[in-house]
């Protein structure tokens, strides 16, 4: 097995109804008959990564994946099957997980250096790139207990991450650092898929999941759902937490929104959204022009790390119809500076396929070359497309009817 493999068969873990473990002598003591009062919480994942594979984690709360990853990572033992895994493991499951509240962040760096099996000359050369990642001297001499839940996380991904891993488990708990930090996890974590790690990354963020993973498993009550490509898994998930959520299908909010609801750190901001083109009144026929047309509020340091501008197009029913990615542009030519810091981007879709139906937007401002969102927010704008045919799915296209050669002794009719 080559390090970085990760192999799941036939795992299971149960807790005995009242929350205790269903394993060990105590409860063999106490409970003689508790295989039968046994809830399980995870059960039948099979799972099989090659090294420098990539596997995301989605599900509802309680479905079980927080449990998966803990086994996955060993720091919880299973109930039935097995975990197989060769070569150095990084996991950053809780916070503060591994760390003494009483020792100073500098004494948890050094344990956990041995404890990730460094030997004293290891880790004392290490230890001040751990340091300089988690942008934490100054506080580093303190007891943990007196650093902020961020600081901690801070100091935990550093130190986790520092040797390259040849597996890599996290949990995403990562939000809980401050946008600068989380970026700066971000790029570590695609760093280290690029050099050849093996990922396992748990998050409720789908964007988040499609950027970084290849592949993504869904846990539904305990149980694999879904095991597939990210898009295809993260497209079925959002159909069920629709359906889950009753929610009616047509996006009800009408083209322009000028004030939206922002997620993410507020400091882009949206200024106006507006569907331009040959829209008239909200309502456009297959084919025609459509022109997205955004204004923001982008502040200097964050514009010159450059932000690109992405685009979610959705069917009423929820389907995603596709993404538009400013990506590939220089920067400059997507954003035209309005002065102060306003800036409007022009997005231009000649000849819009879709067929009849109700469609909207969702958008999201960027940080280039991470998948970190600074703002963005969900059916921003709507509209509709009207056709007097009757054509049946999502898009129209071109086709010519090419008669094929007559077969020699069969002439046309
Ligand atoms: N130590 C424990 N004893 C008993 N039950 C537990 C224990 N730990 C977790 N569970 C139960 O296992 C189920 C799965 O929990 P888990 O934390 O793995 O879910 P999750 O998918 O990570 O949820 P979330 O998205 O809310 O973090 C839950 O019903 C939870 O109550």
């Amino acid at each position: 097995m080559l390090p970085g493999t990760l192999i799941a068969r036939d795992l299971g873990k149960a807790y005995r109804s009242g929350g205790a473990a269903s394993h060990g002598i105590l409860q063999a003591l106490r409970r003689p008959d508790a295989a039968t009062d046994r809830h399980w919480v995870v059960q039948d994942v099979n799972l099989s990564l090659r090294p420098g594979e990539s596997l995301g984690l989605v599900g509802d709360n309680g479905a079980g994946k927080s449990t998966l990853l803990r086994l996955l990572a060993g720091a919880l033992a299973p109930t039935r099957g097995r975990v197989q895994h060769v070569g150095r493991r990084a996991v950053m499951l809780q916070l503060g997980g591994g760390f003494h509240p009483e020792l100073s962040g500098r004494e948890n760096l050094r344990i956990g250096c041995a404890v990730m099996g460094l030997s004293p000359a290891e880790s004392e050369a290490v230890l001040p790139e751990i340091i300089r990642f988690s942008e934490l001297e100054d506080a580093l001499d303190q007891p943990l207990r007196t650093l902020s839940s961020g600081m901690q996380l801070r100091l935990g991904f550093s130190l986790a991450t520092a040797v390259r891993p040849d597996l890599l488990i996290v949990d995403e708990h990562l939000a809980v650092g401050d946008l600068h930090f989380q970026r700066k996890c971000m790029r570590r974590i695609l760093d280290l898929k690029s050099s050849g790690c093996t990922l396992v990354f748990c998050s409720h963020a789908p964007f988040l999941l499609s950027e970084v993973c290849e592949q993504v498993l869904w846990m539904h009550q305990g149980r694999p759902r879904l095991l597939d490509r990210s898009s295809v898994v993260l497209n079925a998930y959002e159909q069920h937490v629709r359906e889950r959520d009753g929610q009616a299908p047509a996006a009800p909010v009408p083209a322009p929104v000028a004030a939206p609801a922002e997620f993410g750190e507020a400091r882009c901001h949206l200024l106006r959204f507006e569907l331009l083109g040959d829209l008239q009144e909200g309502v456009m026929r297959t084919g025609q022009r459509l022109v997205i047309e955004v204004e923001a509020l982008l502040p200097e340091a964050l514009w010159r790390r450059g932000i690109d501008l992405g685009l979610l197009l959705l069917r009423s029913d929820g389907l995603r119809c596709t993404t538009l990615l400013s990506r590939d542009e220089p920067i400059n030519r997507i954003w035209t500076p309005l002065g102060g810091e306003r800036y409007r981007a022009r997005c231009v879709i000649e000849d819009l396929p879709l067929l009849a139906g109700r469609y909207s937007f969702d958008y999201g401002l960027l940080e280039r070359g991470t998948p970190v969102v600074l703002a963005g927010a969900q059916r921003i704008a709507s509209f509709e497309i009207h056709s007097e045919v009757l054509d049946m799915g999502l898009l129209r296209i071109e086709a010519r009817w090419d008669p094929p050669a007559a077969a020699s002794g069969r002439p046309a009719p």
